[in-house]
């Protein structure tokens, strides 16, 4: 696990080590610069051949500062070197300025305008040190303009022209993912995308990633990240994730890395997993009850279903209406089969031993969704030895407290998952939705929305937020090289709905939240495994090679 930092965490992080006398800001910055420097030859090792040229563009903070020793140092070996600055530089803080006073001893600084910086001769790179972790505000439209991809154009070649990132492409949100605008986003006359969009080659950021990398329009923006030791110790935190719930103030990000570094025994997800367990029998592993919808329309469970007994439930039942018995029973073999009837009771035909439920795809949006999630949630541990039953709850059984959201969240247990993409999200969570929280991150707007409900909520998408009520909270990433696009296809989220239940009913299961982040992982992995062409009846199948592949 990595942690994601926020900007003002970074800066604490700084802070301390300048305030122990470990190191000065100085010396950061100079690290900081070197750190990108390297990272570019690193990238492109031909760059260190021939006459290159770099235009340096330097904003009114730290981020300028870091260009200032970028420009100090391509300069040094011989780069034909060229620096605009936006600001006053009287006003620079003193570790920039320090830099751009070195740097203005003997070169010009030019101003940072398109036309000036567009006017002069072509360069191998382009540095993008105008804004980091410090942006307040939307960019000022020239320099927006001047910041545009598009911009280069003007020269010839232009797509060979490397543009890199100091910390992020200027612009971006670091913190949310977002890009700030002042522009109307409901006006499509006025979408600001192809006027101010600034994309990176490479993006440098210093120490660890901040959360605004792998959120929203991160990636797209940054489009490879890496990250340079700038000398700052905080491994405390991440030493503290390793299969253990999440820490309250933290966002980590979900992959099987530790310290930087992959894991060397694969002991993530493997430890985690309950087939470990050797002496177990079926029920050790758990029974997961997936309930399926009526005629016709019983696929979205039976695909939820095969996903929780690969992932290693011992066993797993769907239960249908009567109607349904006959489709059902034609499509299922090792999966088992109950019919339970509109007004009987789930205890008829569900023994005490049931650890997992799964409610919601394609059973239909209705009061009858409503009382059967209600009924499955006031089921709990018999006695003070069990635990409660994990219910996760996706789809249908989300949509179908539209409107009423409290009638369902007063209802949830610390076992119990809500897994909603988007649109679902809004449902329950208008406030904080999609446009509604221009203010908020997409990982705050789950951390609060699980703080509403009293669970554990998974917000899907290719950035998957996980969060549980008391803030701890980490991201699925399907990005930097982990893109499956193929994942956003009908059923996807049934099967990971099936995959949480399965892997978190075992008796012995870890905690539920730990567990998620492993379903997330998986269901991705397995979607990459497979690869192109990719439907969701495919990935139950794919769960066994990709458990290998993971040393499961
Ligand atoms: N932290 C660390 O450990 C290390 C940090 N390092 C580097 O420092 C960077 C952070 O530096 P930073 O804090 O000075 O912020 P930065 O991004 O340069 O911007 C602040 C300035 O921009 C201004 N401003 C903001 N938005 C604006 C807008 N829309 N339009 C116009 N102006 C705007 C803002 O003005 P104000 O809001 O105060 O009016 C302020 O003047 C970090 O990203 C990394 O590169 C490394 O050297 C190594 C170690
Ligand atoms: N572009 C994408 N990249 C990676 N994963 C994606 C992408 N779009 C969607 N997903 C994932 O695919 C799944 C889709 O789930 P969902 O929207 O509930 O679909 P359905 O309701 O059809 O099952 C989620 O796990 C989501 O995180
Ligand atoms: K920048």
């Amino acid at each position: 696990m990595t942690e994601l930092l926020t900007s003002t965490q970074m800066r604490e992080i700084e802070q301390a080590a300048i305030g122990s006398g470990a190191v000065t800001g100085l010396e950061l910055m100079e690290r900081a610069g070197q750190g990108v420097v390297d990272a570019i030859f690193s990238e492109w090792p031909k760059l260190k051949d021939g006459d290159r040229a770099a235009v340096i563009l330097c904003g009114p903070g730290n981020n300028g500062g870091d260009g200032f020793v970028i420009a100090r140092l391509l300069d040094e070996m011989g780069w034909e070197v060229r620096a605009h600055l936006f600001g006053d530089p009287s006003k620079l803080p003193p570790d920039a300025k320090t830099n751009h006073d070195r740097w203005a001893e003997k070169h010009a600084v030019l101003s940072l305008s398109a036309d000036d910086i567009y006017s002069g001769p072509r360069p191998d790179v382009i540095i993008d040190a105008v804004f980091g972790i410090g942006l307040t505000r939307p960019l000022p439209e020239h320099i927006a303009l001047a910041l545009n991809s598009k911009a280069k154009t003007v020269w010839k070649r232009a797509t060979d022209i490397k543009t890199v990132a100091v910390d992020c492409p200027s612009g971006l949100d670091l913190d949310r993912g977002h890009v700030l605008t002042d522009f109307d986003y409901e006006d499509e006359d006025a979408h600001p995308w192809p006027k101010t969009l600034n994309m990176a080659d490479l993006t440098v950021t210093f120490h660890a990633p901040k959360i605004g990398h792998y959120l929203g329009m991160g990636p797209a923006l940054c489009r490879k990240l890496s990250i340079v030791d700038i000398g700052l110790e905080d491994l405390q935190a991440e030493r503290a994730m390793l299969g253990m719930p999440p820490d309250p103030s933290r966002v980590r990000l979900v992959e099987p890395r530790f310290l930087g570094r992959p894991l060397s025994k694969r002991i993530w997800p493997k430890t985690a997993l309950s087939k470990n367990y050797a002496m177990g029998h079926k029920y050790d592993h758990g029974h997961v009850i997936v309930f399926a919808g009526g005629v016709g329309r019983g696929g979205a469970a039976r695909m939820a279903a095969r996903a929780a007994l690969r992932s290693g439930a011992g066993l797993v039942t769907v239960l249908c209406p009567p109607s349904a018995l006959i489709e059902n029973a034609c499509h299922l073999d090792a999966i088992m089969l109950r019919s339970l009837a509109k007004d009987q009771l789930l205890a008829d035909v569900v023994d005490g031993r049931a650890t997992g439920f799964c409610l919601g795809p394609g059973m239909g949006v209705s009061d009858a969704t409503r009382s059967r999630v209600i009924e499955v949630l006031g089921r709990r541990a018999a006695g003070s030895s069990g635990r409660d039953p994990v219910v996760v709850l996706d789809a249908d059984a989300l949509t179908s407290f539209e409107g009423d959201p409290d009638a369902l969240f007063k209802h949830c247990h610390e076992r119990t998952i809500l897994t909603p993409h988007e649109g679902e999200f809004a449902r329950l969570f208008q406030d904080l939705s999609g446009r509604a929280r221009t203010d908020l991150s997409k990982v705050d707007a789950a951390r609060q929305a699980a703080a509403r409900a009293g669970c554990t909520i998974l917000l899907k998408g290719p950035d998957t937020v996980i969060a549980q009520p008391d803030g701890g909270a980490s991201l699925h990433a399907a990005t930097y090289g982990r893109e499956v696009p193929w994942l956003a296809t009908a059923g996807a989220g049934d099967v990971l709905a099936g995959l949480i239940a399965g892997l978190a009913a075992p008796h012995l299961s870890s905690d539920l939240f730990v567990m998620t982040e492993i379903a997330a992982y998986l269901h991705a992995e397995a979607a990459r495994g497979f690869g192109p062409g990719l439907i969701a009846e495919d990935l139950p199948e794919q769960l066994p090679q990709t458990l290998r592949e993971m040393g499961c």
